[in-house]
């Protein structure tokens, strides 16, 4: 298969789909890769490492998308790439459809065959090509949190762990799945109180478990969210249906019962954020300010530590790859049912429910489009 790796465009994003050893890799199977020109700098890969792997260097993004049949990419396909898309070919990459209905118009405008990272789905439910960056994002979420906190930069001016004689600040994460479970550790090993809340009971106790004593877990409703938000010092929004539009958890009326430089940190803002008043940010400018609450919605947090996050993503993503480059889009889906349920968008139809739902499409079944195009 012709094999595509383009340079990120988004703002501050400086992860890249594959390493010069997954190159290597895809080489042992006789595949053609065209890396766009110092697509892997940001992470810390020159060009001649993937020449030396054998890759072929392409000076410019459209020569990259104009010779590949399958596109890998980290984040979605960004407004100046969509005229680039050709028809049938075949994107591997997270899209978040259920937060962009331009993105989903787009790709169904182009009749593309979209492959998202975030919904390729284990029979246990587990999301293998979510969980590292989801590990990164959670393990960020307090560090950026604390740092918004500090009184320069408009929070509360509360230190995480507080200090002998001075009780800690209280974090409160909505969620106890990857996100959540990362980000309490982390918060708690700072030494501030945690709590967790989710809807399963099961998840629950699995983390009163294995949670450190500063850290208590709650159900997740209305009614004690409202309660807690009014002691909370940093907020992290961390819940997923996965696919889907997050649900608001917190509305903006519920802003005013939050003290004075509160700070929210809302990682599902990807799948439309769980915080009403959320919308996405970039890494140049994170975080905004509304009824005195700072709100920080990066969409792609592990995008700022790429050193980090490109080899997680691609420890994870590179037997897929593999997979999908070996066997074809249709014949990988229809082998391994994983892979099936990363499907979208294909061809114009949206075959994904969660995406459906969110834009008021008709669903097709995954089964009849792959039916169609064998
Ligand atoms: N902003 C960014 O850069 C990044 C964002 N993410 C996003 O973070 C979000 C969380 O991802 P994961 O932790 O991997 O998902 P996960 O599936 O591991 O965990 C989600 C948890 O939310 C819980 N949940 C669902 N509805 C809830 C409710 N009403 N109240 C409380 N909990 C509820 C679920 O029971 C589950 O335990 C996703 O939207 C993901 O895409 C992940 C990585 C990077
Ligand atoms: C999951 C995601 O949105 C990211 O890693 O940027
Ligand atoms: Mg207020």
């Amino acid at each position: 298969m012709i094999i595509g790796l383009p340079k990120e465009i988004k703002n501050n994003e400086n992860r890249v789909a594959l390493t010069p050893s997954g190159v290597s890799e895809l080489k042992k199977y006789g595949h053609t890769i065209y890396v766009q020109a110092s697509a892997g700098l940001g992470s810390g890969f020159k060009d001649t490492e993937y020449e030396a792997a054998g890759a072929t260097i392409l000076p410019a993004i459209e020569a990259v998308y104009a010779q590949a049949e399958m596109i890998v990419k980290v984040k979605e396909p960004i407004a100046p790439e969509y005229s680039m898309i050709k028809e049938d070919q075949l994107l591997f990459t997270y899209f978040h459809f259920a937060s962009s209905e331009e993105l989903t118009q787009a790709m169904i405008a182009r009749k593309a065959i979209c492959l998202a990272y975030e919904t390729v789905e284990k029979n246990d439910r587990s999301l293998p090509l979510l969980i590292p960056m989801s590990e990164v994002a959670g393990r960020m979420a307090p560090q950026e949190g604390a740092k918004y906190l500090e009184k320069p930069m408009q929070g509360r001016g509360i230190l995480l762990g507080g200090v002998p004689g001075v009780k800690p600040a209280n974090v409160l994460i909505l969620g106890g799945g990857v996100v959540g479970t990362q980000a309490a550790k982390i918060a708690a090993g700072l030494g501030a109180h945690v709590t967790i809340m989710d809807i399963n009971l099961t998840r629950l106790r699995e983390l009163d478990d294995i949670m450190p004593a500063n850290v208590d877990t709650q159900m997740s409703n209305t009614y004690n969210i409202r309660e807690a938000i009014k002691t909370a010092d940093l907020i992290i929004g961390a819940v997923l249906i996965p696919g889907a539009k997050a649900p608001h958890l917190i509305t903006r009326d519920m802003l005013k019962e939050m003290r004075p430089g509160t700070v929210m940190v809302d990682v599902a803002v990807d799948q439309g954020g769980c915080i009403e008043t959320c919308k996405p940010t970039t890494h140049e400018d994170p975080i905004f300010v509304i009824d005195e609450v700072v709100h920080y919605c990066v969409a792609n947090m592990p995008g700022a530590v790429p050193y980090t996050s490109t080899l997680a993503l691609t420890n994870a993503t590179l037997p897929y790859v593999i997979q999908v480059a070996n066997k074809g889009w249709k014949g990988a889906c229809l082998f391994n049912e994983e892979l099936k349920r990363g499907l979208n968008v294909v061809k114009g139809e949206v075959v994904y429910k969660g995406v459906a739902d969110a834009w008021n499409l008709k669903v097709t079944d995954v089964n009849e489009v792959l039916a169609a195009a064998l």
